[in-house]
């Protein structure tokens, strides 16, 4: 099968406090973090093909982020939200049979983990690396009480990549669209036009980075490899 990855850096980073700086282009262990993000896919047999999602202001420094890159690439500008990051690359991958969405700026992500995840994917047409939530989860209610506590052995942490066959992705695209709906998470797309989405065991160092306090988990894992 043909899978394109579709790499989503076009985010404003505003947790992270950055002063507008796009935190995959900040270095961890001295590497940019796209870069590491890159060299998985790279590296994961089943990619044939990798669309980077940015802002046209890092265009140049993912150029020499990616230099390394010896499948074909692709670099094209996001949208306001994620899901219209996710749409701009999917329009870039129209020979692909299916597509790997990632967020860049998940670099602890390994080749292992993309070949498992895509495998799902060509069982079931869509799967995302999940964990098994760690915390008990409290839903809040609008007066600052407590409102329900799901079972925590029912809830994951979900993850990227999230594959999808792309057939199934544009559907439920263009139903999203018309519906007028933003999702932050793909998974949500496929769900919302009935679809099923595996859940494939992911590993808890696959961490987004978000906030500050990542950079220094980031650190630390980058350290021990
Ligand atoms: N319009 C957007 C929004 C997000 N992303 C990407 O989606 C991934 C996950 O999003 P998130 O962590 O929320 O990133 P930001 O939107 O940059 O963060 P924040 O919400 O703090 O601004 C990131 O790699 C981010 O660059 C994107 O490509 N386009
Ligand atoms: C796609 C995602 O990483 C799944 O966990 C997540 O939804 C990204 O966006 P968020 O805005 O940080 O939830």
């Amino acid at each position: 099968m043909k899978t394109a990855a579709i790499l989503v850096a076009a985010g404003s980073s505003a947790r992270m406090k950055s002063g507008g700086a796009s935190k995959t282009m900040m270095e961890i262990g001295g590497e940019p973090v796209l870069s590491r993000t890159l060299r998985a896919f790279e590296n994961a047999a089943c990619i044939s093909k990798i669309v980077i999602v940015a802002r046209a202001c890092d265009f140049d420094a993912i150029q020499k982020a990616s230099a390394f890159v010896t499948k074909p690439l692709t670099i094209t500008e996001g949208g306001k939200e994620r899901q219209d990051s996710v749409s701009n690359g999917a329009a870039l991958c129209g020979d692909a049979e299916y597509i790997a969405v990632h967020d860049a700026a998940r670099p602890f992500i390994t080749p292992e983990e993309i070949e498992t995840v895509c495998a799902d994917a060509e069982k079931y047409g869509a799967a995302t690396l999940a964990v098994p939530v760690k915390d008990t989860i409290k839903v809040a209610a609008a007066d600052g009480t407590v409102c329900a506590t799901p079972e925590r052995s029912t809830l994951r942490a979900i993850q990227t990549p999230q594959v999808f066959r792309l057939s199934l992705y544009k559907e439920a695209l263009c139903l999203a669209k018309n519906a007028g709906k933003q999702y932050t998470d793909d998974c949500q797309l496929i769900e919302a036009a009935g679809g099923k989405v595996y859940l494939t065991p992911g590993d808890y160092k696959n961490i987004k980075i978000t906030t500050p306090e990542d950079l220094l988990v980031a650190e630390a894992f980058a350290a021990e490899k």
